[in-house]
């Protein structure tokens, strides 16, 4: 069972207002929205850490009913303190817990019985939108009163409808009385979001919910002329990019004296991405009379001060509040160790096991990561990257293939982390950590959306196991550590994705094949399934073994555990001791080691080439010795370096040129290879600035005995040079396997037993 955030509860519901014009401003606004019989038992409802608690909603996961009983309860009461007014850059400000617990009906949550105009049900419904989601059920009432708003909930709950089913209502009983199709006719509507594939998305939104409004479009990358076309036969609903809005209001294409209701969509990201002048320029454009409704997931000082400045006496709808979970319902978080080396090979594993032929997003750090991931992975999965430096054409294409399946690997840099909406993305990659805790939460918010389940993987390196463990404290979910998919659940997964595909194959097909299935059959028996399954899923051959450790080829990860009558300290050297005495070919040829960390058990487990391995598990062992080839890892001890905090200052692992372990090389060649980050900068999407690599290398292969091997020094497995451990014909400077003092072999142990 995955580590997640799941539970059958989401969010935290607050509402509450601010007036910074009168401080005496009453606190409560009453909605009329008539409680009646729920369907929510209480004893789903639960409590909090924070007093400042109001309640949750509970999901059905595979429905499209979210019931959100206190986006219900909060509409009356649950004020808090103003985000405004908060110096905490990230603050939305609490809010008081109030306990009055009203109850809401299915139909009172029923798009049909909303008293929404007809035209707009029907197009609604027809997608599938037959009930409000929390966040929308929540902005509704006061979004039709006329409210400034300031709203946040979590990825994938149904924010653009939150603001759209309002103002389509507003436009749709509007349009009636306007004359509907003149031409002319200037917006209503205006949706600032921060990046063009957002505001693509919801122009798609709203039109799909209205196709009898005209929404525009307008965004970067493109020619003018058709969004200056579009907006010249006349609009209802223009969104846009803050750069392209500006150009057209300068050239006159764009007016915005009619615009009644204001969106800002993502508002924090355009401070991130460097539009703030642009947003207030253009607010500096429209008609004081209208209505704000301002969607963030932040509240950075920017944002409050554009809240301050051009929203009137806004109410806060905040439905993440202190919710220490801060993913939607529902993705399951699994972390996978990687190395350097291993990544990719680790990438396409991950992606046949856990994505299941559905759909894959993997986020990189950089578009040339984008790039050459993709690259990598398109010999084994059909592929494409995502990135700033595509051209606006070509990310069009790229994200309309990926909707529509025509292939399942998307490899995308941040710009595709917030707000994208894809539906049944079914696995989150993070292939790099995120900057910060939020980015990580907007990625795997790609998945498990509008209730659906998903599941995100963070790959890690030992570097960065202490920042992982961080963002569990700081998103609020724990990870499930996983191991590296092993050959057999690779092979199991690409098997059950053919049986999958058996379903489609069309019966008179089948009718063809029968006579051959049977003579098959009663020659062959299940072995001619089996083979069959074995072609079709890629493995005519049988894969070659891997390490768990390192997850390269060829190589094989065995354990060895020696049982509580065994004396002497267990370390890393008892392993190259024991292996020099048992086998001193194995002894030569090690690979990596590392102690598991269970009190309980006296062990490492190692990694040594196939063969040799092979010849390994035929030998005769000393007594309380066990020695087995492992599919899954053990808990390894673990002591990593300090933590890299996040990518920002993460080390950037490097494959090193020419990629595999060079095991007859000196220590530093492998070890050094790393592209150390320390003192790297990464600003904003794709722009990384290498810093330098620093005087100190970082090195997958770091714990050995609990201690950090340093390039140059010798250590187990990979570098003979000085033959300090390795066995290998040289002086013997491991400790003794049987009583674990350095300085003879087990076979010459004064206090051996038996061997
Ligand atoms: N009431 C509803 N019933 C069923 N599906 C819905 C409903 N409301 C929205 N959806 C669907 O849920 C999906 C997610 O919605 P949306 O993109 O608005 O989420 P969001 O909260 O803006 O996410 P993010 O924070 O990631 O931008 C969309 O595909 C949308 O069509």
């Amino acid at each position: 069972m995955a580590s997640s955030c799941s539970s059958s509860i989401i969010g935290v519901s607050s509402i509450y207002q601010t007036n910074q014009k009168d401080p005496n401003f009453p606190k409560i606004s009453h909605f009329s929205i008539p409680l009646k019989h729920t369907s929510i038992t209480t004893h789903n409802l639960r409590a909090k850490k924070s007093s400042h608690f109001v309640g949750s909603a509970v999901v059905t996961p595979n429905s499209s009913s979210l019931l959100s009983e206190e986006a219900f309860r909060g509409l009356g009461s649950g004020f808090g303190k103003s985000p405004l007014n908060s110096d905490d850059e990230n603050e939305y400000g609490e809010f008081s817990e109030d306990g009055d617990v009203g109850v809401v009906s299915d139909d009172e949550l029923s798009v049909s019985k909303l008293g929404l105009p007809n035209r707009l049900v029907q197009a609604l419904e027809s997608r599938g939108i037959t009930q409000l989601f929390p966040i929308q059920r929540a902005v509704l009432v006061p979004a039709l009163e006329g409210r400034d708003l300031i709203a946040r909930a979590k990825t994938g709950t149904g924010k653009t409808l939150a603001f759209g089913i309002p103002v389509l209502k507003k436009l749709s009983e509007d349009d009636q009385e306007r004359s509907s199709m003149r031409r002319g006719r200037l917006p209503k509507v205006l949706v600032l979001a921060p990046t063009r594939e957002l505001a693509k998305q919801v122009e798609k939104e709203m039109k799909e919910s209205a196709p009898y409004l005209s929404t525009v479009c307008v965004y970067g990358g493109v020619p003018y002329t058709t969004q200056q076309n579009a907006i010249t036969r006349g609009v209802d609903v223009v969104v846009g990019t803050p750069g392209r809005l500006i150009d057209l209001i300068n050239s006159n294409s764009l007016k915005l004296n009619e615009v009644e209701f204001l969106v800002l969509d993502e508002a924090d990201q355009m401070l991130a991405v460097g539009f703030e002048e642009d947003v207030e320029l253009i607010l500096e454009k429209l008609p004081v009379q209208k209505q704000v409704m301002l969607f963030s997931a932040t509240m950075p000082s920017w944002v409050k001060k554009l809240a301050r400045k051009y929203l009137n006496n806004p109410l806060t709808i905040d439905l993440v509040g202190n919710d220490e979970e801060k993913l939607a319902e529902g993705i399951k978080l699994y972390a996978v160790p990687t190395t350097s080396t291993s990544k990719r090979s680790i990438l396409s594993d991950l992606v046949t096991v856990y994505a299941k032929g559905g759909k894959t997003i993997i986020f990189t750090q950089t578009k040339r990561d984008a790039d050459e991931v993709s690259m990598a992975l398109t010999s084994i999965i059909a592929s494409e990257a995502l990135h700033g430096d595509i051209s606006q054409h070509q990310r069009e294409r790229t994200l309309s293939g990926f909707r529509q399946g025509k292939f399942t690997v998307l490899v995308a840099t941040d710009v595709a982390s917030r707000g994208l909406d894809i539906p049944n993305v079914d696995l989150i990659i993070h292939y790099e950590l995120p900057n910060d805790p939020e980015t990580f939460v907007h990625r795997s918010g790609r998945t498990g959306r509008a209730g659906k389940q998903g599941t995100a993987v963070l790959m890690f390196t030992s570097s960065q196991r202490r920042t992982v463990k961080s963002l569990e404290r700081d998103i609020g979910c724990n990870f499930e550590f996983i191991s590296p998919p092993s050959v057999e659940e690779v092979l199991g997964s690409s098997a059950d994705q053919v049986v999958a595909t058996l379903g489609g194959v069309h019966p008179e097909s089948i009718q063809y094949f029968m006579p051959t299935a049977n003579r098959l059959m009663e020659q062959q028996g299940v072995n001619a399934l089996s083979a069959a399954l074995a072609q079709l899923s890629g493995f005519s051959r049988p894969p070659s073994s891997r390490s768990l450790i390192t997850h390269e080829q060829g190589w094989v990860t065995l354990q060895l555990t020696r049982d509580g009558s065994s004396r002497g300290f267990f370390s890393a050297r008892s392993v190259t001791g024991f292996l020099s005495d048992v086998y001193s070919a194995a002894a030569d040829e090690l690979g990596k080691i590392h102690l598991i960390a269970d009190d309980r058990v006296q062990g490492a487990i190692f990694d040594l080439p196939e063969e040799i391995a092979k010849q390994l598990l035929t030998k005769e062992l000393p007594p309380g010795n066990t020695l087995t080839k492992i599919s899954k890892l053990p808990a390894l001890q673990d002591d990593g370096p300090p933590s890299d905090y996040y990518g920002k200052f993460s080390n950037r692992e490097r494959a090193p040129r020419g990629g595999s372990r060079d095991r007859r090389g000196g220590g530093s060649g492998s070890r050094s290879s790393w592209g150390g980050r320390s003192g790297g900068r990464y600003s904003g999407d794709d722009d990384f600035q290498r810093g330098s690599r620093g005087g100190r290398s970082e090195s997958s292969d770091w714990l050995i005995n609990d201690r950090r091997s340093s390039p140059g020094r010798s250590s187990f497995g990979r570098d003979r040079g000085s033959g300090s451990f390795g066995g290998g014909g040289g002086s013997f400077g491991g400790a003794c396997f049987v009583c674990g003092r350095s300085g003879h072999k087990a076979s010459d142990c004064p206090t051996k037993q038996g061997f």
